[in-house]
């Protein structure tokens, strides 16, 4: 069976307690577009159990934004997959490239991740995408080649395993690829990638660009963060996947 197309909005350092309602509102969404979309919430860590236990009943999911490479142990600060499992999470996004940014995290430490996540059944969301000097310099492909290879362990399946494309210089900047080169990147990225794997889309989505997005060869969905946050932002993107 083909899984449904995946709309996930990333909350980032976003949301409190108050913005549970929201969660509810995309709930709404959620549930108005049925079997055929799955909607992820990936609210920070704080509301992770508050946000599952909101959700309860709807079918809506809810992720992780990171875990450790470890179950348990001397990481102060950090959480495991093992604790997102307990928190309600079904998913996690790993290898953001404000992680690799802010935390400087390689692709051994992302493949270590993923693998900690699949040890827990957690699907994982691998973030890959180049930057703005390596598409000037015309390496992009490459770039998403080697990220793959070194950053995805042998094992992914589509139960398993999402791919976001995320052009980095496309993240929060109003910017997005060109139809041309988004159906480029994509085509590449499923060459390397197990059959059935979904692959997701990142990078300055709205309600404006989604359908295009959607129409796109070889998108299966979407990774959101600014227009993920309000659910009246975020609903007519669910609606353009499901219409997709
Ligand atoms: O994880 C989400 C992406 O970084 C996209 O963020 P954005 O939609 O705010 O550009």
């Amino acid at each position: 069976m083909t899984a449904p197309k995946l709309v996930a909005g990333n909350w980032k350092m976003n949301g409190r307690m108050v913005h549970l309602e929201e969660a509810l509102g995309i709930a709404t969404a959620s549930a108005a577009a049925g079997d055929e979309v799955d909607v992820l919430l990936c609210p920070p860590a704080t509301l992770l159990a508050p946000m599952a236990s909101a959700l309860t009943g709807s079918n809506t999911f809810v992720g992780g934004q990171d875990c450790h490479a470890n179950q348990s142990g001397a990481h102060t600060g950090e959480v495991s997959a093992a604790m997102l499992v307990d928190a309600g999470a079904s998913h996690v996004i790993l290898g953001h490239s404000e992680r690799r940014r802010d935390h400087h995290e390689g692709s051994a430490d992302i493949a270590a991740k993923v693998q900690a996540a699949w040890s827990e059944g957690l699907v994982a969301i691998l973030c890959i995408g180049e930057t703005e000097a390596e598409r000037d310099a015309g390496s992009t492909l490459t770039v998403l080649a080697e990220q793959l290879s070194a950053s995805l362990p042998e094992g992914a399946t589509p139960e398993n395993t999402v791919i976001a494309y995320e052009p980095v210089w496309a993240i929060g900047t109003g910017r997005t690829p060109s139809v041309a080169q988004i159906t480029e990147a994509h085509a590449a990225i499923r060459a390397h990638v197990p059959a059935g794997i979904r692959l997701l889309y990142g990078g300055s989505v709205t309600p404006q660009n989604a359908a295009a997005i959607f129409a796109t060869d070889n998108v299966d969905g979407a990774l959101v963060g600014g227009a993920s946050l309000k659910a009246e932002d975020f609903t007519p993107i669910i609606d353009a996947l499901k219409n997709a």
